[in-house]
């Protein structure tokens, strides 16, 4: 499982992280709620390997992480890593051929119909709203039903059936064995017992 051993972080000689020691168990929901600026983006940059610690190491089950764990992984940035000038259907094709998925059309259709996207097939994400293109990058990041979520406000832009279908997605991964962690400026009712972490002074700690 995806763990993190003394893990720092510097912007500039500016410390943001220090010494974070942190290992997801599997079946259960991590909430980090941090101040603004604490290092939470950073926090789950370096645990989905987009971002390099300045010191410590990303484990996967106690080793160095490889390729082929990233395949277990399902990230949810603050930008929604979609193709503009793709429609949805082929943003979800897409990223079904990378994980190597199939069948492609029936699990395109399913995903779409699951975040309420199933009359938008074929429409260009450009053109996409706000909240249309974080239900798409949702569906895009549970696609290959990962092992691990990695969610930065994954609320963030969703309406109130947007948030319902999340939670709904939420509960059944971790029903299903996925450990999923979430960075969220609120605390959300997700009718789930969940592993509440803050950051102080650039350690992670329970709150
Ligand atoms: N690429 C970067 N270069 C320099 N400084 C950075 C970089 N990324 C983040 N920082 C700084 O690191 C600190 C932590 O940023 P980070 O985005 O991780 O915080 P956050 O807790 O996610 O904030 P927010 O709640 O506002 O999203 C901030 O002071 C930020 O300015």
């Amino acid at each position: 499982m995806l763990s993190l051993e003394g893990v720092s972080k510097e912007y500039n000689l500016r410390p943001v992280l220090e010494n974070v020691d942190l290992t997801l168990q599997l079946g259960l929901l991590y909430t980090l709620m941090a101040p603004n600026g604490s290092g939470k983006t950073t926090l789950l940059q370096i645990m989905a390997g987009l971002t390099r610690p300045t010191k410590g190491r990303v484990l996967w089950d106690g080793h160095p992480v490889r390729p082929q764990h990233r395949r277990c992984i399902g990230v949810l940035l603050q930008q929604p890593m979609l193709y503009a000038d793709l429609t949805a259907g082929e943003n979800l094709r897409f990223y079904a051929g990378l994980y190597g998925l199939s069948p492609v059309d029936r699990l395109v259709s399913d995903w779409l119909a699951r975040v309420g996207l199933a009359d938008s097939i074929d429409e260009r994400v450009r053109n996409f709203s706000k909240g249309m293109r974080q239900r798409l990058a949702l569906a895009r990041c549970f696609l290959h039903d990962p092992k691990v979520l990695l969610l930065d406000e994954p609320f963030d832009g969703l309406d109130e059936q947007g948030r319902d279908i999340l939670a709904h997605l939420l509960k059944g991964r971790v029903a299903d064995g996925a450990s999923v962690f979430l960075v969220t400026h609120r605390s959300e009712q997700l009718g789930l017992p969940a592993h509440r972490l803050t950051l102080r002074f650039g350690r992670v700690i329970a709150c």
